[in-house]
């Protein structure tokens, strides 16, 4: 909901708010460029001033002061108008004054967008959106990152969405004092809000009638700082009931051209002393350095609203379309999943078409959306993946919390199948706690918790059998497996690691087979031709031959090095590791990119502790080859025997020459007094609090058996920090990839 009301706004609002981030940004120079061509003197009172001008310009009409302090003399000379800057040291002109054509055109088109009336109202609805934005970024940046002391929190996310809430984070508050500030101006113009309008001060009855006397001996300008000053109008020559106007920052007056005496004044109100306040605070007019800071701020916002689009752009294309879905309000039936890679929607989507068409109202959601309430509904069904080692996926990662607050529906009976793979220690975990949580909370169990095993499709329609007795229709749920478009893959090398074991290990470099652009910085602009956008530790699903369901595998590159790179250990048995280590260079494979941007170093500088063991090295060197910026990243890391896999060992040492990687932790478990990875973390706990208490984070990639063993250690090396990993892992500074 609050993605919703940050996104649409933004979209339908992006070119006129890019506009006037941009003007903005423009035009924020103005004050800083008035402020370096003025002196402001001190000390000189308004009688001094316009005695001096008076005296280079005899047809003097008008001085005015900029709220920068830059002072304007338009006077008459031999009946022709002119205008000067002027030095208040000596009164003389130091450059005609021109206003520049550009920087009013910049002026007209942020205000108005050059439209005239329907332009001011459009800028004032540009600057609301980007005061709506502002808030609603705030609250999804305070969400994502999980509250206000987590702000400056490294962030993860995909590329797109990292670059979007950095800068966000960044430019905030500039952007909040501009909107707000902006919105409240255009309100001012339609009158919809107090304004900066102040009343005229009410014209002297009569004047001494006396001759003019020269303006430097006049009391009432003498006793006004010039640094008060808006504006002094001369009287006309020769009219002696003409009067001084006086205009400065506590008030207007008039004065009398003969006694000096100030003939009637009108102090300016608090609201057009706040609506000046909003006006500098706006324009920077008067406070220059603030409106350079509020101009980079504005810069942002084309960054802003590319990147926001992109994320926005790939969040829908990953979105499930579900067809036929009533309100969850009016709906009999409620379907809530939970998935991380979106298979589960298509087994959702199957469940939801075949009880449409037995009739039924069908609400399908993510379990994230769970309502307070079901007005209509007597069905709920969960259909939810597991992820991490037994975690909640994606899409589900708060049912746990939600279910709690929602009060139990007597009229609802519920339903829990889960989706897992039993090569992991924790089959259908979520699921398992989903259901229990249901079960605990008081909810009316209408079918035994079912599991999947590799989304299959037998599994699944047995279960539509058992779903079909329960509601009294028969159902056929026929689900055929969808996955994302796949390309080719050409395998160009192969690093293979104890050949002769009965596991052995290899590194698969692939690449999309076709001319790639030349070498250089052409190479390092473009991706190579055919490769897909993707990240060092997304995952590539790959479908081996005689099975409908795709194997995933940690990545190990990033598109941009030009090859897609996987570490896979042969297992005995299993048909896809046996496929891949059977591969010869030149040979083509199917695969798909599954974006996985949890599992990445967060932005920032601070420390990144790599924790992997066999294969689970893949995406950790991954991260240390783009670690361009030679930031701070230690890799603890357990194999078999260094004789025959030790991965990545001659990369690993040149990107310890060269800084990508700090320092680098062995474990071999199977040599004489063989160890763990976990025990490297034991032995160097000392540095690891250090690290880790100076915000490091920490990115674990391996079998599910080692996660835990690497978990236990880090709780005993973080308990003298009061520190474990839950908590870490709540705040996004513990991340795992297992398998
Ligand atoms: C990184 C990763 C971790 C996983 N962890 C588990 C797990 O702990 N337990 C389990 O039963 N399945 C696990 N799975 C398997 C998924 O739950 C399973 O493939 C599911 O069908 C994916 O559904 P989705 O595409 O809707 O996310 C994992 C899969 C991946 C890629």
């Amino acid at each position: 909901m609050l993605r919703q009301f940050h996104s649409l706004p933004g979209l339908f609002s992006a070119v006129f708010v890019v506009l006037m981030g941009l003007t903005g940004a423009w035009l924020s120079l103005d004050p800083a460029l008035d402020r370096l061509s003025t002196t402001v003197p001190q000390g000189l009172s308004v009688a001094e001033l316009a005695g001096r001008v008076a005296r280079h310009y005899p047809g003097i009409e008008q001085i005015q002061r900029t709220p920068s302090g830059t002072l304007i003399a338009y006077y008459s000379e031999g009946g022709v108008a002119g205008a000067a800057r002027i030095d208040p040291a000596s009164g003389t002109a130091i450059a005609p004054y021109a206003p520049s054509a550009v920087s009013r055109w910049v002026k007209l088109l942020h205000r108005s967008f050059l439209l005239d009336t329907p332009g001011r109202v459009a800028a004032g609805i540009a600057a609301l959106a980007i005061l709506v934005l502002s808030v609603s970024g705030v609250l999804l940046l305070l969400k994502r990152v999980g509250g206000w002391r987590q702000l400056a929190r490294p962030l993860h996310g995909s590329r797109s969405q990292r670059w979007h809430a950095e800068a966000a984070r960044i430019a905030v508050a500039g952007l909040l004092l501009s909107a707000l500030t902006g919105t409240y101006m255009s309100a001012a113009t339609f009158e919809l809000v107090p304004g900066g309008e102040h009343p005229e001060p009410d014209f002297p009855a009569a004047t001494s009638g006396g001759p003019a006397r020269p303006a430097a001996t006049l009391a009432a300008l003498k006793a006004t700082d010039l640094a008060d000053l808006h504006e002094l109008v001369f009287p006309i020559p020769g009219d002696p009931s003409a009067v001084y106007t006086l205009r400065t920052a506590q008030g207007d007056g008039y004065v009398d051209q003969s006694t000096g005496e100030l003939l009637s004044y009108r102090p300016h109100g608090s609201v057009n002393e706040a609506y000046a306040l909003v006006y500098s605070l706006h324009t920077g007019e008067g406070l220059w350095w603030l409106g350079l800071l509020l101009g980079l701020c504005a810069l942002s916002i084309p960054w802003l609203a590319a990147t926001g689009a992109t994320a926005w752009w790939q969040r829908r294309r990953a979105r499930p379309r579900i067809r036929g879905n009533s309100p969850p309000q009016s709906a009999q039936t409620i379907i809530l999943v939970g998935s991380e890679n979106n298979s589960t929607w298509g087994f959702a989507r199957v469940l939801h078409d075949a009880l449409r068409a037995t009739g039924q109202r069908v609400h399908t959601a993510a379990m994230n959306q769970l309502a307070a309430r079901y007005n209509a509904a007597d069905k709920l069904f969960l259909l939810t993946a597991t992820y991490g080692d037994g975690d909640a996926p994606a899409s589900a990662n708060q049912f746990l919390a939600l279910i709690e607050r929602v009060p139990v529906n007597p009229a609802i009976q519920f339903a829990v199948l889960g989706f897992g793979d039993r090569q992991f220690a924790r089959f259908c975990q979520f699921a398992s706690d989903a259901d229990a949580a249901m079960e605990r909370l008081g909810w009316r169990r209408a079918l035994e918790l079912a599991t999947i095993d590799r989304q299959s499709s037998q599994a699944f329609a047995a279960w539509g059998g058992r779903v079909g007795e329960w509601i009294g229709t028969e159902l056929r749920l026929d689900h055929a497996p969808v996955h994302p478009p796949t390309f080719k893959l050409v395998l160009r090398e192969r690093i293979d690691y104890g050949p002769q074991e009965p596991e052995p290990s290899a590194v698969l470099r692939f690449d999309a087979g076709r001319t790639e652009p030349a070498g250089g910085l052409l190479r390092r602009l473009f991706r190579p031709r055919g490769l897909p956008h993707f990240e060092a530790g997304d995952l590539v699903g790959i479908i081996p031959p005689g099975s409908p369901v795709p194997r995933f595998y940690s990545l190990a590159s990033d598109a941009r090095n030009g090859v897609l790179e996987i570490c896979v250990r042969k297992q005995i048995g299993g048909l896809c590791s046996s496929y891949l280590h059977g591969l010869q260079p030149g040979d083509c494979i199917d695969a798909f990119i599954q974006p996985n941007p949890q599992f990445r170093p967060a932005s920032g500088k601070a420390p990144v502790i790599l924790v992997g063991a066999g294969t689970g090295i893949g995406p950790l060197a991954g991260f240390i080859r783009n670690n361009v910026g030679r930031h701070p990243m230690y890799l603890y890391w357990g194999g078999r025997d260094p004789a025959t896999d030790f991965l990545y060992e001659p990369e690993l040492r040149n990107y310890l020459a060269d800084r990508r990687l700090t320092q680098l932790h062995t474990a071999f478990s199977r040599v004489k007094n063989g160890e763990r990875v976990q025990n490297r973390l034991i032995d160097d706990a000392d540095t690891l609090r250090q690290l880790i208490g100076n915000g490091g984070q920490v990115l674990v990639c391996g079998s599910s058996a080692m996660a835990g063993s690497v978990r236990t250690a880090l709780n005993t090396v973080l308990a003298p920090l009061k520190l474990d990993v839950h908590t870490l892992r709540i705040t996004g500074r513990y991340r795992e990839d297992v398998f």
